[in-house]
């Protein structure tokens, strides 16, 4: 008998396939730089109905594979093998993993994919293997792979602070003026952390943004498109023109305002009704843009709901 078989009952099935959802920012203040290099944050995040989709199969060796429609991400580094490969050995388990990644969220987009895809197998392994791991343990795991992991364990619509790893669950009172979220993903991607370095101190906030978007979800307060911003925002725009111009033409496009999500390139805007927002993407796809008609989800890697 193999040391992990009890964690796996000869009745389990071989194969397990989830989701994993993108989010968007709707705020994102940057408090200031830390010790650790790490930024202090406060940002309000929303899993979006823009998925990746993972297919796990056991295999009968010891190691972890796999393989992605996005042959560059087909890697050791990929933050599914290493978000396996840790659960693996943190439970000495032998048993082998095929996994397959099949993209659908751009890629250094602003969008999370990458985080998204890391928690989903820390749940989808939890459950399927019915391993003894914590909510609380996961978190850890999650918190040492990346910023971004920790929201996507619960997902739907919260608060993170900290590095981003503290997690506020918020009551999904997602404004109905919102219901509908146009993304345009510019033909670039962006790394995080050149986007971090580049901050000034002129960019950061005191957590005041989020906060009063906070406030206002709450109560079910209106949430205008001046209530939300971004203390990335205005570094990415100013380094990077294709980002402004695709802005511009969201504008002209029809957007009331336009928001970067993350650390971008992605753009967002928002929209109370589904004909102005499939007006919105129909004109920036005309126009060549990579442009998604999408809305708030709310939870994160299982089951989902619309607002
Ligand atoms: C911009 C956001 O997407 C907002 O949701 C996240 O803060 C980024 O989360 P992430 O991609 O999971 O970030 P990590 O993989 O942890 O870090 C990537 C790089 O971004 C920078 N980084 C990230 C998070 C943070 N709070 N401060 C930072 O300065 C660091 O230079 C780090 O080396
Ligand atoms: N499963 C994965 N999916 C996408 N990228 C991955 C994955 N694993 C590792 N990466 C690496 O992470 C980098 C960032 O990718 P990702 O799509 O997560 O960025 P992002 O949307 O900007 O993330 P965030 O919003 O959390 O900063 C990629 O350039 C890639 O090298």
């Amino acid at each position: 008998m193999r040391r992990d078989d009890h964690a796996c009952p000869e009745a389990i099935e071989k194969v397990r396939f989830v989701r994993s959802y993108a989010k968007i920012n709707l705020t994102l203040d940057v408090l200031g730089k830390r010790p650790d290099g790490y930024h202090e944050l406060a940002t309000i995040m929303q899993t979006i109905d823009l998925y990746d989709t993972l297919c796990f199969s056991i295999i009968d060796e010891n190691r972890v594979s796999m393989v992605c429609n996005r042959p560059e991400l087909s890697n050791e580094q990929n933050l599914v093998v290493r978000a396996a490969q840790v659960i693996r050995q943190k439970l000495n388990l032998t048993r082998g993993l095929a996994i397959e990644l099949n993209k659908r969220i751009p890629v250094a987009a602003g969008l999370g994919g990458g985080s998204s895809n890391a928690a989903a197998t820390l749940l989808a392994l939890q459950q399927w293997w019915q391993l003894p791991l914590s909510l609380h343990d996961l978190w850890e795991i999650a918190t040492s792979l990346g910023s971004d992991i920790p929201f996507f364990l619960t997902g739907g619509l919260a608060l993170c602070e900290g590095r981003g790893e503290k997690i506020t669950p918020l009551a999904p009172h997602w404004p109905t003026s919102m219901r509908w979220l146009v993304l345009l993903k510019p033909a670039i991607g962006v790394s995080t952390a050149t986007v971090f370095r580049q901050l000034t101190a002129s960019d950061y906030s005191n957590g005041s943004w989020s906060r009063a978007a906070e406030a206002a979800l709450q109560t079910r307060s209106t949430l205008r498109p001046t209530d939300l911003y971004n203390s990335l925002e205005r570094g990415v725009l100013a380094q990077y023109p294709e980002v402004a111009q695709a802005r511009a033409d969201m504008l002209q496009a029809g957007a009331s305002y336009v928001r970067l999500s993350g650390s971008g390139p992605t753009l967002f805007s928002t929209f109370a009704d589904l004909p102005a927002a499939a007006w919105v993407q129909h004109q920036l796809q005309h126009q060549g843009y990579e442009a998604y008609l999408t809305r708030p989800i709310t939870t994160a890697n299982t089951e989902i709901s619309y607002f």
